[in-house]
């Protein structure tokens, strides 16, 4: 037996371990309670992963005669499991400031979106975008979410809207998986907006017939690592029965569903997303009773994009009645060129005020419960023996 680890981080205030019972995620009044030790240490083992998580005194005792190839003493500093970021959009060229000033005076989302601007926009500029330009602008902008601490991300295509923009997008993703030391869970969302000149139906045909084959060729053969399939689900995109067959199709494909839902019109998404055994569905501003009820019982993460409320002056997602109705609630930062965050710690305090979360439900939304959103809870979310090293220590007694 190796006693040889990669890092001790000792003595700290506190150890967040926010679960501590292999749990996948956390519910209601579990999400009230995290599991705390106070004056703790925590070892990272040399294959990245957590090797022991106790009491200081517990694990200097049983470590003894180990050596570290870094100790951190984190005494008066608090550890914490690295926050995930369940729904991004980091890939894309060209600035949309122009409709926040359209916003501004008076503009609805929809109304630039209709105007050919919005989604179309930044389509336009990523399908002429070469990939080395998106690779350097998506680094940084995944850099600075590693810096606000961010250490698994969910990255979407879905500025392409056609086969070789959104392989392109992919393509991009992958190569920061390989280069940056944050995870990634990537997702093909070619349903993002039906592309301009063609109807739904003739979309959905093509993102049936070309776009996903040709996506499957592509992970077989190993070339490309694809986790998720996305649909914008909502009234001008892409209607219920165009989603469900995308969706099944991905599912088919071995994808997890993971879709945008009932964000500017009730929809049924959450109805349809439980049906479909959805991993996760994001947005829900406007899910209904029957929706919330449906996700419950499925097991669906909601995953609440407080930004997105906030910059489009929406009715906030309704997290209170989510969390009563003992749905999986989670947190993202939306990060796109609409909502423009790349920070969780700012998403999480929007959650508290706008939503009504409180601080330890905020918190496991932005680990735990957002690794499970992406099917990662087993090795992310939470400081528990075996699963990946990723922690936060914060300078700070609390
Ligand atoms: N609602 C759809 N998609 C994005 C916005 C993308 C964009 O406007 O470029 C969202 O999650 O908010
Ligand atoms: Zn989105």
């Amino acid at each position: 037996m190796t006693n040889r680890y990669r890092l001790l981080v000792e003595n700290a205030k506190q150890v967040v371990l926010v679960c501590s019972n292999g749990e996948k995620y956390l519910k209601s009044d579990g999400m009230q309670h995290l599991k705390i030790i106070e004056n703790g240490s925590i070892i990272v083992g040399s294959n990245g992963q957590i090797e022991a998580v106790g009491a200081a005194d517990t694990i200097k005792a049983d470590y003894s005669g180990a050596s570290f190839d870094k100790v951190i003493d984190a005494t008066g500093m608090c550890v914490l499991p690295g926050l995930v970021d369940a729904h991004t959009h980091p890939v894309w060229a060209g600035d949309r400031v122009h409709e926040f000033a359209m916003k501004l005076a008076g503009a609805t989302y929809m109304d630039v979106h209709r105007a050919g601007g919005g989604i179309h926009f930044t389509v336009e500029h990523t399908r002429a975008a070469v990939a080395s330009e998106l690779v350097i602008s998506l680094s940084s902008r995944l850099k600075r979410m590693m810096q606000t601490g961010t250490t698994l991300v969910e990255c979407k295509s879905g500025y392409g809207l056609d086969l070789q923009t959104e392989l392109k997008m992919l393509e991009v993703i992958q190569r920061a998986r390989h280069t940056l030391p944050i995870n990634i869970s990537s997702t093909y969302c070619g349903a993002h907006a039906v592309p301009k000149g063609k109807t739904v139906a003739e979309a959905t045909e093509d993102i049936l017939q070309v776009q996903l084959p040709k996506l499957k060729e592509c992970m077989d053969k190993g070339d490309l690592q694809v986790d998720n399939i996305d649909v914008f689900c909502e009234k001008g995109v892409f209607d219920l029965t165009s989603t469900k067959s995308i969706l099944q199709a991905g599912k088919d494909m071995g994808l997890n569903i993971n879709f945008h839902g009932d964000e500017l019109h009730p929809m049924n998404s959450a109805q349809l997303g439980a049906e479909l055994g959805a991993l996760a569905i994001s947005h829900l501003e406007e899910v209904t009773d029957e929706g919330i009820a449906a996700m419950a019982k499925a097991n669906t993460a909601a995953v609440l994009l407080p930004t997105t409320a906030y910059i489009l002056r929406l009715p906030q997602p309704r997290a209170r009645d989510m969390l009563k109705a003992g749905v999986i609630v989670a947190l993202g930062s939306d990060f796109n060129p609409n909502a423009y965050c790349c920070s969780m710690p700012i998403v999480m305090h929007l959650a508290c005020v706008n939503m009504r979360m409180s601080m330890p439900e905020a918190l496991a939304a932005a680990t735990i419960n957002a690794a499970y959103a992406l099917g990662c809870s087993s090795s992310h979310g939470s400081l528990e023996v075996n699963k990946d090293g990723d922690l936060l220590i914060l300078n700070s007694t609390r």
